[in-house]
């Protein structure tokens, strides 16, 4: 029986969305020490740019190599004058991943997957979807087991127009609809990244909803700016101290497993094997950041 693929084997700290009409921006990404990034045909691009800019972006994709970071397509919903021709053009350059917006129910990536199934070149193309919809949160367990899926994208800004909630820096109108997504990423194996931080010229602000998202369990963020970049890719990565804490973790775990025990202590908080299996993943974390750091 073939394994299920395990979509969280890559980093997904830092994930950039640069708007599919903006050339210099297309390029200057090759550069950027980024884990994804997402090529918007959405909200970032003007109505009247929305033809140009899938045709931008089918050439840049096909042309330019962004090396190790993977790449995520969001189109248009097929509620709007343009999604259809987006994936007809885009499906062309064999995305990887496709982005579906303003997701409501799994019906809506049905009708993706359907339309992914018609087309060989895009046999492999997995699908996110922004998550960002009072009813898409409330349906998140039935998306997230839905056909071809593999990430999850919080759409914070969306959200918080639908609840007409403000902005809090704890973030306290977003953390019920955060959670349940969370909870239906975890129980399927996808990715979940974080909604983006609208100031991006405000560092502090920014490495504090970094690391209120890491608690909580997300993969990384979603950024709007080159800028906003290091902080990310600082805050998802396990730090010095937690890697050296889980080789510790594991190393006693052993030796305690070689007396014949099944718990061990370390810093007197004990260990049992479930510590030891999130040990071993905060190290293949750090890995696969060192790999990609290297390609
Ligand atoms: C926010 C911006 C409009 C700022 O643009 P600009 O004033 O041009 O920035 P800079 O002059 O500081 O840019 C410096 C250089 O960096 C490049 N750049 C800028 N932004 C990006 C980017 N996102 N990706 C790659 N490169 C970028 C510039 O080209 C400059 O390069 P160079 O001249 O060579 O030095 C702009 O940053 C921007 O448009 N950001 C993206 C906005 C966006 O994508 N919005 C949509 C996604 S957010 C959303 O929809 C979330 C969700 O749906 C929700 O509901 O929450
Ligand atoms: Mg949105």
């Amino acid at each position: 029986m073939d394994r299920p693929v395990d979509h969280r084997a890559r980093p997904y700290r830092s994930v950039l969305y640069i708007p599919g009409s903006k050339e210099r921006a297309l390029h200057k990404a090759q550069s950027l020490p980024v884990d994804a990034i997402i090529f918007d045909l959405e909200d970032a691009v003007a109505v009247e740019e929305k033809a140009n800019a899938r045709h931008l972006l089918a050439r840049t994709l096909a042309e330019t190599d962004y090396g190790p970071r993977a790449k995520i397509v969001r189109i248009n919903g097929f509620d709007t004058d343009w999604g259809q021709a987006d994936l007809d053009v885009i499906a062309a350059a064999r995305p990887e991943a496709i982005l579906l917006p303003k997701v409501n129910t799994a019906a809506d990536v049905e009708t993706l997957a359907d339309r992914l199934d018609a087309r060989p070149e895009t046999a492999e193309t997995t699908i996110w979807t922004m998550m960002e919809t009072p009813l898409g949160m409330l349906n998140a367990a039935q998306i997230a087991a839905a056909p071809r899926m593999a990430g999850f994208v919080m759409g914070t800004n969306d959200l918080a127009k639908e609840l007409d909630s403000r902005f809090r820096p704890d973030r306290l109108p977003m953390l019920t609809g955060l959670g349940l997504c969370l909870l239906a990423a975890r129980a399927h194996g996808l990715v979940a990244v974080d909604g983006v931080y609208n100031a991006f010229k405000d560092d502090e602000g920014l490495e504090a909803e970094c690391a209120q998202g890491r608690d909580m369990g997300f993969d990384g963020k979603t950024l709007i700016h080159p800028a906003q970049v290091a902080i990310a890719n600082a805050v998802f990565a396990p730090s010095d101290s937690e890697l050296a804490l889980a080789s510790r973790q594991i190393l006693a775990f052993e030796q305690a497993a070689a007396r014949g025990q099944g718990v061990a202590v370390v810093d007197g908080k004990i260990v049992e094997n479930l510590h030891v299996a999130t040990a071993r993943q905060l190290l293949a974390k750090a890995e696969a950041i060192q790999a990609i750091a290297a390609e």
